[in-house]
């Protein structure tokens, strides 16, 4: 696909899925970039938000950082010593003693020296600073300074030494630090030499997280044709690892009124829905994606597990005025679940954020241990954690199962076909700490 192209993205090709609705699945790859192209339409127009220097640690520069003065911002003494003007010796102006903080309260004339401190303002007409160290004092019976105390220099004076020029370090309007820096502890010393007192970051994209099933329970063990919600727990902390601001999550039963209703009236950027994206008779984010006039950039994904997630945009048509929305519908299986989450939420919030270059996950190449069996022609992504500079795959791997990516530190993107052993795999991180310790049980896949 070219990225340039608008949007929608051209679905793939049809073909019947076996569950009577045409099969439109785009490209695991493309997929992504769909994500990242919606989420930079989104973030055209957003203003920036100013935080204060204190709460902008490890967020990213919005906008380019450009010096608010010079540095330094006035002739500076960088040594303790004397401010001379013209060739010594010089005779010593008791009232001119400049420290730091102060502005200078004498100014030289030329065959005078006055008092400096590192880091003062060098008064007007000094023409070298001479450390302490480097000259000395005694009483004078020149006629040029008869009574006075002289200051001589103990080596030669080079005009201008020891004196940091106004600018030296940069002029007002320079650019220091281009947009998308990270803000480290050295970004806030630099901000704060250059005269701010907050930073323009990029204001956290907002989600609201709608869990659909009548099945599901939030407490308690499973009775009678009920299981516990998996997915409310998980998604919230998820996505507010990845920087999100996640508003609410909020159980909606099987309902297409109830949908249809929190989906409109949603002030979030982007919804994300669990559930409800098969063709059941109770999977209804389609109809109601439908009914609300949203427009479908991705309509399954050939992934597994996964492959019935969907993105689509809400509200604003492209070249409407109004914020632009997303939903992000996940499957209700679990892994399928976490997979749609990688696959399209990540890449969309990273792109909305306006942090990151590339999908919002930098996946890095990494031999893998052991064969992992394929699918025919879609992409996999299967759970692993890192030993030994090697990608293991976990078993426990089904679209229904947590238990091996809850061991895992990572998805391995396994390319149609499957990967034999050693063959270097895309590993995409997950957003917390990699596991330690003992490798979990491994070895058969389970579906
Ligand atoms: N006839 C077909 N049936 C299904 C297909 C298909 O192509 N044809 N695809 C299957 C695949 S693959 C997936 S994935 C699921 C996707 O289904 P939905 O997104 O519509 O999800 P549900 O039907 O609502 O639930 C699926 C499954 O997940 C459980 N679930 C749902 N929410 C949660 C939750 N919050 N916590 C834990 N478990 C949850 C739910 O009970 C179901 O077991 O469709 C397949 N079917
Ligand atoms: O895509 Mo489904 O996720 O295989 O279970």
């Amino acid at each position: 696909m070219n990225l340039k192209d608008p949007l929608p993205v051209a679905p793939g090709t049809a073909a019947d899925t076996g569950a009577g609705q045409p099969h439109r699945a785009t490209a695991w790859p493309e997929a992504r970039a769909v994500a990242v192209r919606a989420g930079a339409d989104a973030r055209a127009g957003r203003a920036p938000l100013g935080v204060p220097l204190g709460q902008a640690l490890g967020q990213v520069l919005a906008e380019p950082l450009l010096a608010l003065t010079d540095l330094p911002p006035f002739d500076t003494s960088a040594m303790d010593g004397w401010a001379v003007a013209g060739p010594g010796p010089w005779a010593v102006r008791e009232d001119g003693a400049v420290l730091a903080g102060h502005a200078p309260a004498a100014v030289p004339a030329a065959g005078e020296a006055v008092r400096i401190a590192t880091g003062a303002p060098v008064p007007a007409g000094t023409t070298a600073v001479v450390r302490t160290e480097h000259a000395r004092t005694e009483q004078g019976g020149t006629a040029a300074a008869s009574g006075a105390t002289l200051l001589r220099a103990l080596r030669e004076v080079v005009p201008g030494q020891d004196i940091r020029p106004r600018g030296q370090e940069c002029r007002s309007g320079d650019e220091l630090l281009p947009r998308g820096t990270r803000v480290t502890p050295a970004v806030l010393g630099l901000a704060a030499a250059a005269g701010y007192d907050e930073l323009p970051v990029p204001s956290r994209p907002r989600v609201e997280i709608l869990v659909l099933g009548d099945e599901l329970l939030t407490a308690g063990l499973p009775h009678d044709g009920l299981i516990r919600d998996a997915l409310g727990p998980m998604l919230g902390p998820w996505l507010t690892a990845l920087g999100a601001d996640v508003l609410a999550t909020r159980r909606i039963g099987d309902d297409a009124e109830e949908l249809y209703a929190a989906v409109t009236g949603s002030g979030a950027d982007l919804v994300v829905t669990t559930g409800g994206t098969a063709a059941g008779p109770v999977d209804h984010v389609h109809g109601v994606l439908d009914r609300a006039g949203a427009t479908l950039l991705v309509d399954g994904v050939k992934v597994r597990p996964g492959h019935p997630m969907l993105l689509a945009r809400l509200g604003a048509e492209p070249t409407g005025t109004g914020p632009v929305r997303h939903l992000v519908g996940l499957p209700g299986n679990p892994l399928a679940a976490a997979s749609g989450l990688l696959t399209l939420a990540e890449p969309l919030l990273t792109a909305l954020a306006g942090s990151g270059s590339g999908s919002g996950n930098e996946a890095a190449l990494v031999p893998v241990q052991d064969e992992v069996h394929g699918h025919p022609h879609d992409t996999r992504l299967v759970p692993v954690v890192r030993r030994g500079g090697r990608a293991v795959p976990l078993r426990y791997n089904g679209p229904a199962m947590l238990r091996g990516i809850a061991a895992a530190d990572g998805l391995a993107v396994v390319p149609p076909g499957g990967a034999r052993p050693g063959q270097e795999l895309d590993v995409l991180d997950l957003p917390w700490p990699a596991a330690e310790g003992a490798v979990p049980a491994q070895g058969a896949c389970f579906t």
